[in-house]
């Protein structure tokens, strides 16, 4: 998909163009053919009328200067009588009719396809995004563009189509009446370009206005998520109140700027029937002022033409302005697309397969955030299978440093290395189906209980199976028991009608169901009373020696079992032992456990 192009009448081709191909000119040409169709019948209409009604009616059209038609008739063997004239504009319209239907239908698809394409795309990219990439992203962005701005992509490529149909039609009409009569179709031509530019400033004010409601829009959606997400704090403390203030001041600026969007629309829509009239007085005026002695049936074709003409004109001018109107969602789409695309996860240099997690290796590694340091030259091995932890003070860099290990962030410096391989030489997809990651705030999808914990599997006999263990062995069994609806319950947006301890048992339900190589538990089980705690502690130590642990605990206790312990201070690892190893030998450590006992 091209997202660099410049914001102009051909820019725009080249992006529709890249997702649709030649799509774009199929559809062009049945709407040169449609024109072309009305055009010539148009052509013949007049002449019959006034063989019709005219005096001297020798039983043949008399086309006058339109003798084209009569040429394209006795060419296809069809004498121009009246009675053949009147099949052949029947026959024509008929066409022209089909022609639009299928025209119609055409364009209906390539909408269709467009819009699917550009979804498809987009999520296709955020998979493909890498977790740094996305912290830069804003949330409110994100969603902007995949709901609100991807219907008003779709609108502007509707609006698009619109124009490029009216210019094809135009054009088509333009190269009639030249055939008809240059100097009348050379007069309107100049007549329409000067309007044009009347046109032109209320276009691209619409669009300056429009790129500043998308903009604002990124804003709006970014405070609703957030007043929705934390809903229940705002609610609990009346904060929702002054929320709301922030709220109600970008709904204004949204709606100040549409009013002015509104405003150059109305102008467009106002004007254009008066600038018509006047144009068209203008151009018969010169007609027969320049040229007194002109052809009236060919002028009066042409005047069909142009009277046509004006209503695609007319049409054109509309569907240019809601076109502007909406081309602040291309702005943010393909803005987002690009900032996407800038930052998507490396592609591994060796895709073979990962059969097994083996040892994980750090050495020398640093990290840093927009430039400020938050771990520095950290040396660390996690061997196959083995059980580790993380401790020290808030802020000290543990979630970061399993951030490392788990391939979420790349190091600024330093390596990591999986087994014997690099972890850039690995398929970072085949690594992560074999991470279990339990986060500091659960992870609930607003579903059923099962769902939850099997991620959407089947529910065959052996999912249950795998499920009823996964529970029991997250202390959920019980709770799920007494629900009248059992596992099929629904738990509500981001978990809401269960507890916080509900909630954590239920994530760490769903990382044991998936059986994984390495599981990690940043603070997993805080939100549990010390009953459950020990229930939850004694299953994660059944897997100890089966799967590598790694903890990121403040509470001391839940760490004892692990085989080596990390203490992470002053940005790198100050000491590292087992539990007992570490009580003899770090001060700091000692002192961790004396203010958990008091
Ligand atoms: N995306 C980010 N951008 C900028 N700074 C960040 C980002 N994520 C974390 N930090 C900073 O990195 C530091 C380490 O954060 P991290 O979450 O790794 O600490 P932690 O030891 O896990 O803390 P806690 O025990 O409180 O969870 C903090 O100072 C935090 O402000």
């Amino acid at each position: 998909m091209e997202v660099n192009f410049k914001y102009n009448f051909r820019g725009y081709f080249r992006f529709y163009y890249s997702i649709l191909g030649n799509k774009i000119y199929l559809f062009l040409l049945l709407n040169v053919l449609v024109g072309l169709l009305d055009g010539i019948g148009l052509a013949l209409i007049v002449p019959l009328f006034s063989s019709l009604f005219g005096a001297g009616n020798e039983g043949l059209l008399n086309t006058g200067k339109m003798h084209y038609i009569a040429n394209l008739l006795s060419g296809a063997g069809i004498p121009l009588t009246i009675t053949n004239t009147i099949f052949v504009v029947i026959l024509v319209f008929s066409i022209k009719g089909l022609l639009r239907f299928l025209q119609m239908r055409y364009s209906s698809r390539i909408r269709f396809l467009f819009i699917r394409e550009l979804r498809v795309q987009l999520l296709y990219l955020l998979n493909n995004l890498s977790y740094t990439g996305f912290l830069k992203l804003n949330a409110g962005k994100i969603q902007n563009a995949l709901t609100t701005e991807i219907s008003g992509l779709y609108y502007t490529l509707t609006a698009y189509l619109s124009t490029l149909q009216c210019v094809g039609i135009l054009i088509t009409y333009f190269t009639l009446a030249c055939i008809t009569n240059l100097q009348f179709a050379i007069i309107v031509l100049v007549f329409g370009a000067t309007s044009n530019l009347l046109y032109r400033k209320l276009f691209s004010k619409t669009q300056k206005i429009s790129a500043n409601v998308s903009k604002e829009s990124d804003t709006f959606i970014s405070y609703l998520i957030q007043s929705i997400t934390h809903y229940r704090y705002l609610k609990a403390t009346n904060y929702f109140k002054r929320y709301f203030g922030k709220l109600k001041k970008v709904i204004e600026e949204i709606e100040q700027l549409n009013f002015r969007m509104g405003f150059f629309s109305a102008l467009s829509e106002g004007i254009k029937e008066p600038v018509a009239i006047v144009m068209i007085t203008l151009v018969l005026g010169l007609q027969f002022y320049l040229f007194p002695g002109s052809d009236k049936n060919a002028i009066l074709v042409c005047l069909l033409l142009f009277y046509r003409s004006l209503a695609q004109l007319g049409q054109l001018q509309t569907s240019w302005q809601f076109f502007a109107q909406n081309t602040g969602s291309i702005r943010s789409v393909t803005g987002l697309i690009r900032d996407v695309q800038q930052s998507k996860e490396p592609a591994p240099k060796d895709l073979s397969e990962l059969s097994e997690v083996g040892e994980i290796r750090l050495s020398e590694v640093s990290v840093a955030y927009t430039g400020r340091a938050i771990l520095e030259a950290i040396n660390l091995n996690i061997p196959r299978h083995r059980t580790v932890a993380f401790v020290g003070e808030s802020g000290s860099g543990k979630t970061t440093l399993a951030h490392v290990i788990i391939g979420l962030i790349a190091p600024t410096t330093g390596s990591v290395s999986i087994g014997s391989r690099p972890i850039g030489a690995i398929s970072l997809d085949a690594y992560r189906d074999k991470i279990g990651y339990i986060a500091q705030d659960p992870v609930v999808f607003s579903d059923t209980i099962f769902n939850n914990v099997t991620f959407f599997d089947d529910p065959t006999p052996e999912n249950q199976q795998r499920f009823q263990k996964a529970v029991q062995q997250a202390s959920l069994d019980g709770f799920i028991d007494s629900l009248p609806e059992k596992e099929h319950t629904q738990v509500g947006d981001n978990g809401i009608y269960i507890s916080g301890g509900q909630k954590q048992r239920l994530s760490i339900a769903r990382e044991l169901y998936k059986n994984v190589e390495v599981l990690v538990l940043d603070e997993a089980t805080s939100a549990l009373d010390s009953a459950t705690e020990n229930i939850v502690q004694k299953s994660l130590e059944l897997l100890h020696g089966h799967c590598t642990i790694i903890i990121i605990a403040h509470r001391l206790a839940t760490i004892k079992m692990a085989d080596t312990i990390f203490l992470i201070r002053n940005k790198t690892v100050a000491a590292q032992g087992s539990f007992d190893a570490l009580k003899e030998s770090s001060e700091d450590f000692r002192q961790m456990i004396a203010a958990q006992r008091f």
